[in-house]
């Protein structure tokens, strides 16, 4: 038999990777003479929950901006959904769902209405594994509106409002939704149940998410991935574990015994209180095993980037690995 080769068989393009939801390279932002983005690259895939950490003025709504489609960057090439944002149509703009600041000038409308009236721009983009818009009752139900279905948006608490946003932002079944600082002002219950929701987007609707906070709590307990922005890049970027192992590996063990206190640096802490505690049994109080948070990670990161000076916890951990 005859193999024929087909040379353009081996040129053409890859298919398009359909989970590959957000696809960002070397992105720029310059805003007269300052360079806010100097070459940010991002992904997401579906179903996917990332959060953008980074210090006021980092540029994450600039960030998210360009992604939406709201502001043209300087250079870069930016996918969202397979589309240039730029070149958005309003079916591309369908599959995204967007959570703003408060809906202020929709006062006068009543809560139901106002999704009601916004969930019908979604219909005709409904498709047969996503029906749009999501049915106004349930959508209430599941934001925890309901009995605030009559109100007008002009009545309600600033956490009422939140979730209002948030409604607004999901009310189109998106593939896609941006959250930007989602729970500020809420209390710790609608806190919690925001956090179930988020979880129930991703892991049932397979909806990516990409939420920026300055909540590290929060983003911990939402985000399968974090990018932390800093000097117009992507400084780092992670599960919170990683991030927390990438700037000290090592945990830290306390005790104290027959008066004295001992601090220990190991990278494999239960071997090591095996060891302590086979050694010296009974004679050990206080103990203590610590790593390095998502905070004590991302304030050592930002610090470093911001001034090129090891800090704080990260700086003692090095010195120990130092002195080894
Ligand atoms: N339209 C604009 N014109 C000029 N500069 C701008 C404009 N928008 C934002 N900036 C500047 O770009 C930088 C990044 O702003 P951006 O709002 O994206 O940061 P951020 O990370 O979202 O900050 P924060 O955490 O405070 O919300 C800031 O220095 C800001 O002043």
């Amino acid at each position: 038999m005859t193999v024929v080769e087909l040379p353009w068989a081996a040129a053409s393009p890859r298919p398009p990777d359909e989970d590959l939801v957000l696809d960002v390279r070397d992105l720029r932002m310059r805003y007269g003479a300052v360079d806010v983005l100097r070459g940010v690259d991002l992904t997401a895939r579906r179903g996917e929950v990332v959060a953008l950490l980074g210090p006021n003025g980092a540029g994450k709504t600039t960030t998210i901006e360009i992604l939406e489609g709201f502001r043209l960057p300087s250079a870069g090439t930016v996918r969202v959904l397979g589309t240039d944002p730029a070149r958005g149509d309003e079916r591309w703009r369908a599959r995204l769902g967007v959570v703003l600041q408060s809906w202020r000038d929709h006062g006068k409308w009543r809560v139901r209405e106002l999704l009601a009236h916004l969930g019908d721009f979604y219909a005709p983009y409904a498709t047969d594994r996503i029906p749009r818009p999501w049915p106004v009752d349930e959508l209430l139900e599941t934001v925890g509106l309901s009995a605030h279905a009559g109100s007008r948006v002009a009545r309600l608490s600033g956490g009422q409002r939140r979730r209002l946003d948030v409604a607004v932002g999901i009310v189109g079944r998106p593939e896609l939704l941006f959250l930007d600082e989602p729970t500020v002002g809420f209390d710790p219950a609608a806190r919690r149940e925001f956090h179930e929701l988020v979880h129930r987007l991703a892991d049932l609707d397979e909806t990516t998410i990409v939420l920026t906070t300055h909540d590290l709590a929060e983003a911990e307990k939402l985000a399968d991935r974090i990018l932390i922005l800093a000097g117009g890049r992507i400084i780092a970027e992670g599960s919170p574990d990683q991030l927390a192992r990438r700037v000290a590996g090592d945990a830290e063990v306390r005790w104290a015994r027959d008066g004295e206190r001992y601090v220990h640096a190991t990278a494999d802490a239960t071997a090591f209180l095996r060891d302590l505690l086979r050694e010296h049994g009974d004679r050990i109080r206080e103990l203590e095993v610590r790593r390095a948070s998502l905070e004590d990670a991302y304030l050592a990161l930002v610090h470093e980037e911001e001034t090129g000076i090891r800090t704080g916890r990260a700086e003692r951990v090095w010195q120990q690995e130092a002195n080894r």
